[in-house]
């Protein structure tokens, strides 16, 4: 296995002086190359800017972050799709950006479409589509980056239940098809144990992983399983504990 995203002691300190507030504290994290990892944490533990970190969005302020020049794909709690532009056409535009011709990119949009099962929706406008539909363009867009890793902050976090049980099992499929690395923030424990081949989890602010949990149930995991929740419940009351420190 090879190590595509290498964090070594890093910390983020945003501001100076009195406005000084230290969000990561010395973390270290490896991901491996097709690793499924998920972060959780308290609220406001640095989650959302260890991605921004890993996405280069942001700078460290010291410690060392290596992706090895990989590419990387950003996908966000909000689907943020060009309310002018159909489906297709938000697809089509980090090919547009790869310079790729336009036959080209409209073969290729329409096959990304096809793997998020949204085959007959290229010609419809976002608003047209319901969340989870605009979650899988904003997926089927991810990976017309043709990205090494898949970087994916709370992505589901506004879906009704069953819609997220559905992309769940989608994502699964997609990540083993396309060999992705996929490093996921949720506040959701029972989602991080159906995804993940680990969940670490972080402490409050400033965020330090405090446990790195494998997940070794075989797959594809049921969200109500009871392996599922049994591993749930024992990392809630981890996560428990640290918030109840962290308020003491
Ligand atoms: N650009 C910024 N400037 C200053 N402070 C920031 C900035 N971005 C985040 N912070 C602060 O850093 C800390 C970590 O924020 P971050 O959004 O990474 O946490 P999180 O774990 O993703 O939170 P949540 O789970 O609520 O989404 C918070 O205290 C936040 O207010």
């Amino acid at each position: 296995m090879s190590t595509v995203v290498r964090i070594d002691d890093v910390s983020k300190q945003y501001g100076s002086g009195s406005n000084a507030l230290l969000a990561l504290d010395h973390i270290s994290l490896d991901v491996e190359q097709g690793e499924f990892v998920c972060l959780l944490g308290a609220s406001g533990c640095g989650k959302s800017t260890l991605l921004s970190l890993v996405a280069g969005l942001d700078k460290i302020s010291s410690g060392t972050l290596d992706i090895g020049g990989r590419h990387v794909a950003l996908m966000f709690q909000e689907a943020a799709l060009f309310p002018w532009l159909s489906v297709a056409g938000n697809v089509e535009l980090p090919l547009r950006l790869q310079g790729i011709g336009r036959a080209e990119r409209k073969k290729r949009a329409l096959e990304l479409l096809d793997i998020v099962r949204l085959n007959g929706f290229a010609d419809k406008r976002p608003h047209e589509l319901s969340g989870g539909m605009r979650q899988r363009v904003a997926l089927a867009r991810a990976l017309a980056q043709n990205a090494d890793v898949l970087l994916m902050d709370e992505p589901f976090g506004a879906l009704d239940a069953m819609t997220r049980d559905i992309l769940h099992d989608e994502l699964e499929r997609i990540w083993r098809e396309q060999e992705l690395t996929v490093l996921f923030v949720t506040h959701n424990v029972r989602e991080a144990v159906r995804l993940g081949d680990r969940v670490v989890l972080l402490s409050s602010r400033p965020g330090r992983v405090i446990e790195d949990f494998k997940i070794g149930h075989p797959r594809p995991r049921r969200i109500d399983s009871p392996e599922v929740s049994g591993q749930a419940a024992e990392i809630t009351d981890r996560l428990r504990a640290e918030v109840a420190r962290h308020a003491s």
